[in-house]
């Protein structure tokens, strides 16, 4: 096969030089014909700004997918057993990162009878969304397809591929992914925000006791994206919550646990009806039953009439009313954007929450922008404007902890990356969070230093350095919904509360990066502006609370 795709790959110098020219005034077109293919590598070979891009030389020969480095792993299982010891289980992003130090930028790996290619450096990822085609193509868990044949479910934007997504994803992404739109939620966000910072002061007050932060943060999610998008109050962060709530919180977690540990083999573990395989079913289950009701009153609602006449409308109705989806195809989108904007955002929150506490400094300065900007008053979308080292605290949050630390695509055709040709239906792991921690694009990358993002630091970052939210036409459609609802809440956070921490989060994967059970962080959160009034968040044996709360519960 390689030989084939190689010699198709070789343009004649003239078509190339010619080919050459056009692609470098449509770099960013879709072209997918292999002799353009070609000249792209010859271009990357010109233009190329990595350190062992390949020579002149190299460039009539291109390299194939074996000549990529990479561990040697075991007969049939490959590298697999690698990420099921121990020591490495929920830590498939660091395993990941060893294996970049190791074999460099971007390496190959049999997992089973499967071979991927894992890459981790801003120069390629550019390279590969320039070429990655009308539908990139970020393959679904299989478990994901199985659950959805044996209960005949259509999938939705994050599980879909093909025409079929791009459909989906068209009608929905004009409407998330435009600021002023997204803006327009600055009140209910705002509103939730408020009902959050007194549930910590309610529950302080109360025992002195926050039983459970980590349930708190993911209340939190679903009431904003659950306002968003069904322009719904669920009364999640109420002292009484309805079970079905709590119920889907939890099946939300399970299903991108199981997801991720079925990831080999998930037709094997259907086959014996497992117990990873038995949850992941019924996470599903919980997650559609929960959505249909919601959709199905929300659907009743509009019909009738009775939906608040100033309300802001919410993603349901734009989709509704403004797109060519059949009811169908809205029902799948809601449930899927519900179910993304949970553990994504709550994780998101606790991790800037985490950082800011240990790093006091970082908090002082933001306790001054938002003293300085808000006045004292509740935050405006307005106000976010004037906001950059919020911003940039969010930006170092994520580098330091991206949700999603690994992203991938599936190859739709041959492609040379770097010079590799890399054949069709290759998987190609994105390491996004190899590259945050990368010296070269970000020098002391243990530190937290939201100011690296600021301009007047005077550092050029790639563009393709960190990517939390992924990156081309397939990114995050929720990014804007997440980057506000993070930004209001932090700054009601910074004028309600000082944090403090000892300790270290240890975290754990499970599709999303997620704080581990028994991380031991003592934190403290202060009233910030009443010395006075001191909210100090204590634990079961009287120690400071976020910490007791972090150790109980994650
Ligand atoms: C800090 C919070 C969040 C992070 C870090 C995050 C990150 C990501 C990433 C990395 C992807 C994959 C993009 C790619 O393949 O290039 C993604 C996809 C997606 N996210 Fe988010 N996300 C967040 C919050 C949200 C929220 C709040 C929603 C819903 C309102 C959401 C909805 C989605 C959907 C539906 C997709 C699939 C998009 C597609 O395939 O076209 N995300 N997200």
């Amino acid at each position: 096969m390689a030989d084939k795709a190689i010699q198709k790959l070789i343009p004649s110098r003239a078509a190339a030089k010619k080919l050459f020219q056009n692609q470098k005034r449509n770099c960013f077109t879709d072209v997918s014909s292999n002799s353009v293919s070609a000249v792209r590598l010859i271009a990357n070979a010109v233009a190329d700004r990595t350190d062992n891009a390949p020579s002149a030389a190299s460039v009539s020969v291109p390299k194939t997918i074996d000549d990529l480095p990479g561990p040697s792993g075991y007969p049939v299982v490959g590298t697999a057993p690698e990420y099921f010891r121990k020591a490495n289980r929920g830590q498939m992003h660091e395993v990941q990162r060893r294996f970049h130090e190791k074999y460099g930028k971007m390496f190959k790996e049999k997992l089973g009878p499967v071979t991927n290619v894992s890459i981790a450096d801003p120069n390629i990822v550019e390279e590969l969304v320039r070429k990655e085609g009308v539908y990139p193509f970020r393959p679904p868990y299989d478990s994901w397809i199985l659950y959805k044949k044996i209960r005949n479910q259509k999938a939705g934007i994050m599980s879909s591929v093909g025409p079929e997504w791009h459909k989906l994803r068209q009608s929905l992404a004009k409407y998330t992914l435009r600021p002023k739109t997204v803006a327009e939620y600055t009140d209910v966000m705002n509103d939730v925000a408020d009902i959050f910072v007194n549930r910590l002061r309610f529950l302080r007050e109360k025992d002195g006791d926050v039983e459970n932060l980590h349930s708190e943060l993911q209340k939190w999610a679903l009431e904003c994206v659950a306002g968003v998008i069904l322009e719904e109050k669920l009364g999640c962060l109420e002292n009484e919550i309805e079970p079905r709530v709590a119920d889907f919180i939890k099946a939300v977690g399970n299903m991108f646990l199981t997801g991720h540990q079925l990831m080999v083999f998930a037709d094997v573990h259907k086959k014996f009806n497992t117990k990873p395989w038995r949850t992941h079913v019924e996470a599903w289950d919980t997650i559609y039953s929960f959505a249909t009701e919601l959709f199905e009153k929300k659907i009743d609602e509009i019909q009738n009439g009775h939906v608040e006449k100033d309300a802001v409308a919410g993603f349901l109705r734009h989709m509704i009313a403004h797109t060519k989806l059949d009811m169908d195809e809205v029902y799948v989108n809601t449930t899927e954007l519900l179910l993304s904007g949970v553990d994504t955002s709550s994780h998101a929150l606790c991790f800037a929450m985490y950082n800011l506490a240990k790093n006091p400094n970082a908090q002082a300065r933001l306790q001054h922008e938002v003293d300085t900007i808000c006045k004292g008053n509740t935050c405006t979308s307005a106000n976010l404007q004037n906001m950059p080292f919020l911003k940039a605290v969010v930006k170092e949050s994520l580098r330091m902890y991206p949700v999603i630390p690994i992203n991938a695509r599936v190859m739709q055709e041959d492609t040379v990356l770097n010079g590799y040709v890399i054949p069709k239906n290759t998987c190609v792991l994105l390491n996004g969070y190899t590259m945050g921690y990368n010296e070269k694009y970000f020098p002391d990358p243990e530190s937290f230093k939201p100011e690296r993002w600021l301009r007047s630091s005077g550092d050029e970052k790639h563009p393709f350095a960190m990517l939390p939210f992924g990156f081309g036409s397939r990114m995050c459609v929720g990014r804007r919904i997440a980057e506000q609802e993070l930004f209001l809440t932090l700054t009601k956070m910074t004028q309600s509360f000082w944090m403090e921490a000892t300790g270290d989060i240890e975290t754990t994967l499970r599709t999303v990066i997620t704080p581990k059970e028994r991380s031991s962080v003592h934190q403290n959160l202060t009233s910030s502006n009443t010395s006075s009034q001191r909210f100090q968040f204590l634990g079961p044996r009287g120690r400071a609370m976020i910490t007791c709360v972090l150790e109980r519960l994650f």
